[in-house]
């Protein structure tokens, strides 16, 4: 399976437990790899057959700009479902960085993977 990154992707969104978390937006990062079959998009050079990460990720910064969830548990699986069901990516890898959130910590976070990376 090939695979289409996108790195370092950072929002701004309301996320966390605490009373001060609900009312002020924090920075998540996000780096998604989307397992992909680019045969017939390189074959054509037509980006009708790729998967087309300008779309996904504009899809994904205004999902996550407009969620307040708790738990990165969460706002991690609603991203994948996202990109699973609306993008047909078949497996994706995400990563999901809430830095700053454990002080002394540089990284804190999730790593999800869903689906079937042998297509
Ligand atoms: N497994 C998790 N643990 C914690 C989370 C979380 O989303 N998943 N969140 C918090 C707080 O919101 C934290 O980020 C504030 O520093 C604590 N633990």
């Amino acid at each position: 399976m090939d695979i289409i990154f996108l790195g370092g992707l950072e929002i701004k969104t309301i996320i966390g437990i605490y009373d001060w978390e609900r009312e002020t937006k924090q920075s998540v990062v996000l780096d998604i790899e989307m397992g992909f079959d680019i045969g017939k998009a390189a074959e054509t050079d037509d980006i009708q057959y790729a998967l087309d990460y300008k779309k996904v990720s504009k899809r994904i910064i205004g999902f996550v700009e407009e969620s307040q969830f708790f738990l990165v548990e969460k706002l991690a699986v609603e991203i994948v479902k996202i990109i699973q069901n609306e993008f047909q990516v078949p497996w994706v890898k995400l990563t999901l960085n809430k830095k700053g959130a454990i002080s002394g910590a540089s990284d804190v976070g999730i790593m999800i993977e869903r689906g079937d990376r042998k297509q």
